[in-house]
């Protein structure tokens, strides 16, 4: 597959043991929902991918994204943008300066402005930027999160548990928004999650791990 994210015979292995497998492609647009018992190692993957995989674990097999091995890489060159059930943002900062932080470096000071001020629009926050993060609802701290990974311009989005500290009507809106962003932006989306509304709402295929069903 030229375009999207390919696990191709990925083991994740702790003290000498596999302790999660996987082979699978996800095409630009789509959605792969991974789902297992807790301890599987689901979030260990997503460490692999990302390559922030901890030295306690040892991994074979190949990442690729986009038609290049990205096994190797350095994490920061990956272009594999994570959200977690936590936004992290930080508290230090106002709304703006965490969206900078997504930003690639360089560029006009004015042009990463606009793109801040056009980040909050897309997901209704305009005039945020100078807001303390402490002051926003956990829904639009999540838009905030969401907009900070996508102006890092990743290639693949990985989501973990991503919603789960949201009330229903805002897990479903949340929700609906991260998709909506990652199919118009075309990116490939790797989500692992204990709720099977979840993982209807992704409408993409459905791993089960530690059912063997994991082709
Ligand atoms: N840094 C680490 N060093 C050693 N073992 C770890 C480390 N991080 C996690 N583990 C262990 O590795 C296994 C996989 O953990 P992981 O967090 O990937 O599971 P998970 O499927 O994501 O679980 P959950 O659904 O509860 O988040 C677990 O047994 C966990 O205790």
């Amino acid at each position: 597959m030229d375009k999207g994210l390919s696990l191709r015979d990925v083991t994740v292995f702790k003290d000498q043991s596999p302790l999660i497998r996987l082979h699978h492609d996800v095409a630009p647009g789509a959605v792969l929902t991974i789902m297992g018992p807790s301890g599987v190692g689901k979030s260990t993957l997503l460490a692999f991918i990302t390559g922030n995989l901890s030295s306690d674990f040892t991994a074979s097999g190949a990442v690729w994204l986009d038609g290049h091995d990205i096994t190797h890489a350095a994490a920061h060159q990956r272009r594999v943008g994570i959200l977690f059930q936590d936004d992290l943002l930080f508290p230090h900062l106002s709304v703006g300066e965490n969206l900078a932080f997504g930003l690639r470096p360089g560029g006009a000071r004015s042009d990463r402005q606009a793109r801040i001020d056009a980040a909050l629009a897309e997901v209704g926050l305009d005039g945020f930027a100078r807001r303390d993060p402490a002051t926003l609802s956990g829904g639009q701290k999540a838009r905030v999160a969401l907009m900070r990974m996508l102006l890092s311009e990743p290639c693949a989005l990985l989501l973990d548990e991503p919603f789960s500290r949201l009330d229903a009507a805002l897990r479903a809106q949340v929700r609906e928004m991260v998709f909506d962003r990652a199919r118009s932006r075309a990116l490939p989306v790797l989500m692992v999650t204990h709720d099977a509304e979840d993982a209807q709402a992704a409408g993409g295929a459905i791993i089960t791990l530690g059912d063997e069903t994991d082709r």
